[in-house]
């Protein structure tokens, strides 16, 4: 079978890669010549694990092709699968610029039978936007072709994205017709051949689908961020709560774990757009944004508690980072809480030697030196985690990479005038580190 993928992002790449793995002929269309012009020479724009030898690897098969204009392959091609971006725009909707871009372009070049299926994060109601955008553009062109949309929304995670792509828990499609039906049966079927857990359903229950998904694993993390913070109050320690509850078969241990608040393109601005649809329609709902402001506060929570120890000590104090990716294993650092926590380091005068594998760069993009930032600050890039803590009077994780797991103690004391961790993940046993002269300070324990 031969399809497109439009956007070579996280999602489109990923897609594409997994999907030409199976033996399908994918063309993947992206915009940004720059992009298509550094994946043509076997560059890949995202760290991703394990994504670069599967794309060279079908690259080479001749089964996984780059090009920057759709118009152009939709002779070719079955299936077009529409993974653009969906920020939010300025009201904490979702911006369907894109999306419908891809629609208009759909509808003035098609010119048979095709299938544009919806991969996006978009709120209910966006496939009869796209559904009206293709038809006016047919019209335009005074021609009637058979054409069907369909919903197909994503739920892997970056860092783990080739494994949630080939073994998904589920899939999810919202069809119109038994046509689509057995189109996207058959490009689901060899990534699920033993236990066939695709779920077909309308169209609007599919957008709907992604949405609920990613809102609960958002209240799972904003609910233990409350119980962490009550935690520090009362003494009590988030991470036996956590395993306490967890063990309950109706509550489950995964998403559970407390911190600096989560980040990252999906669940701060899909949990925004959830209230924000709501709201469209006439109801509030109050748990998602109690969701959403939770974990605004909570990214400020690393901050708090190494002010409240430092106070004004912190204005031209060095302070280490660890850490810049809004999780492990990527180099994305949309609503980062690193992003949060800098900010308000630069703000109070603090030199911030910052380090992260594979973020470095991606920060550098973003805010430089820090000098754009209000405040007396600057930020520094380290070369390892260990120089990053030079000169530190303190130590903030906020990124749980595993080489920062097992650091070795007495080097960080040799290196910081102040022995000082706060660990926004909770990744270190607090009497280890006490016993290494450490004064530490977990999320709730
Ligand atoms: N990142 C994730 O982990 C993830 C997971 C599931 C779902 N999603 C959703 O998938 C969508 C894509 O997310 P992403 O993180 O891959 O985005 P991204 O920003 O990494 O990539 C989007 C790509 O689309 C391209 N693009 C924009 N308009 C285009 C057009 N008209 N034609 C061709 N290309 C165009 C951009 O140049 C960009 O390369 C979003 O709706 C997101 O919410 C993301
Ligand atoms: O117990 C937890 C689990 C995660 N996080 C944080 O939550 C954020 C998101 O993490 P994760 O969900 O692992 O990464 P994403 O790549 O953003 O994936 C989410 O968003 C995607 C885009 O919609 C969906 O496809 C995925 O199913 C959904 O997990 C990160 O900042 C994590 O640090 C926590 O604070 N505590």
């Amino acid at each position: 079978m031969n399809i497109a993928i439009v956007g070579t992002g996280y999602v489109g790449l990923v897609s594409g890669a997994c999907f030409s793995e199976m033996g399908v002929d994918v063309t993947c269309v992206d915009i940004d010549t720059e992009k298509i012009a550094r994946l043509n020479a076997g560059e890949i724009p995202i760290y991703e694990p394990g994504l670069r030898e599967l794309v060279c690897r079908n690259v080479e098969a001749g089964r996984l092709h780059f090009v920057t204009s759709l118009a152009e392959c939709l002779d070719n091609v079955e299936v077009v699968f529409s993974a653009v971006g969906t920020p939010p725009d300025e009201d904490g909707g979702a911006d369907l610029s894109y999306v419908l871009d891809v629609a208009r372009t759909f509808g003035r070049h098609i010119n048979r039978y095709t299938l544009l299926v919806t991969k996006s994060t978009v709120p209910v109601g966006t496939a009869a936007k796209i559904k009206a955008e293709i038809a006016a553009r047919l019209a335009e062109r005074g021609v009637d072709i058979d054409f069907e949309v369909a919903s197909n929304p994503e739920f892997l995670k970056e860092g783990a994205a080739i494994k949630d792509f080939m073994s998904p828990d589920r899939v999810v499609v919202g069809v119109e017709s038994e046509r689509a039906k057995a189109v996207m049966t058959k490009l689901y079927r060899p990534f699920l051949t033993n236990n066939f857990r695709v779920y077909f359903m309308d169209i609007p229950s599919a957008e709907m689908t992604k949405y609920a998904a990613n809102a609960m694993l958002a209240t799972r993390i904003s609910f233990m961020n409350d119980i962490a913070n009550l935690c520090d109050r009362v003494g009590a320690d988030v991470n036996m709560v956590r395993k306490g509850i967890g063990t309950d078969a109706r509550i489950g241990g995964k998403f559970l774990y407390s911190g600096c608040g989560y980040g990252g393109s999906c669940f701060p601005k899909d949990v925004k757009a959830l209230a924000r649809t709501a709201r469209e329609n006439g109801c509030v709902m109050r748990v998602v944004e109690a969701v959403e402001a939770t974990n605004e506060a909570q990214k400020k929570v690393v901050f708090e508690k190494l002010s409240s120890a430092l106070g004004t000590e912190l204005a031209g104090m060095t302070v280490a980072v660890w850490g810049l990716a809004f999780k492990p294993e990527t180099d994305d650092m949309r609503e980062a809480p690193s992003l949060v926590v800098i900010e308000s380091l630069v703000a109070a005068g603090s030199i911030v030697r910052v380090y992260d594998p594979v973020a470095m760069a991606e920060c550098c993009r973003r805010l430089g030196d820090g000098c754009s930032l209000p405040g007396d600050g600057r930020i520094e890039y380290a070369s390892d985690m260990y120089d990053a803590a030079l000169g530190a009077g303190a130590l903030l994780l906020l990124t749980e990479w595993k080489q920062f797991r097992m650091p070795s103690w007495p080097v960080l004391r040799r290196v910081m005038t102040n022995p000082l961790i706060v660990d926004g993940r909770n990744i270190y046993d607090r009497s280890e580190v006490e016993s290494e002269g450490f004064i530490y300070y977990g999320i709730g324990r």
